[in-house]
């Protein structure tokens, strides 16, 4: 199953720097691990914020759910989930 996600991150002004680094370089890694791995499809900056707009191709949305938790920046994340499904004008035979 397809999902669109928007995570804005929201990093608390008084958190420990060298902390956030390591979370960062953590979230880094996994995001490029599940890139490699097909699920996390697509991963977009938007322009002039911290967040990106992502589509993941899981299992289920209990699969999501998990993989969302497990983020490494997870506790500074406001997210939005939109369910996606095939267009029937899509010349994609992937986009299910
Ligand atoms: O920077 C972000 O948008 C947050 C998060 C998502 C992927 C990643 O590497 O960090």
């Amino acid at each position: 199953m397809l999902f669109h996600v928007t995570m804005d991150v929201r990093i608390p002004h008084d958190a420990d720097p060298a902390y956030i680094e390591r979370l960062k370089a953590e979230e880094k890694a996994r995001a490029q691990e599940l890139q490699q791995a097909g699920t996390w499809r697509h991963l977009w900056r938007v322009a002039g914020a911290y967040r990106n707009v992502s589509i993941f191709d899981v299992a289920d949305n209990a699969a999501l759910h998990d993989l969302l938790m497990s983020l490494p920046l997870f506790p500074f994340m406001e997210i939005s989930v939109t369910p996606l499904c095939r267009h029937p004008s899509s010349i994609h035979s992937d986009d299910r």
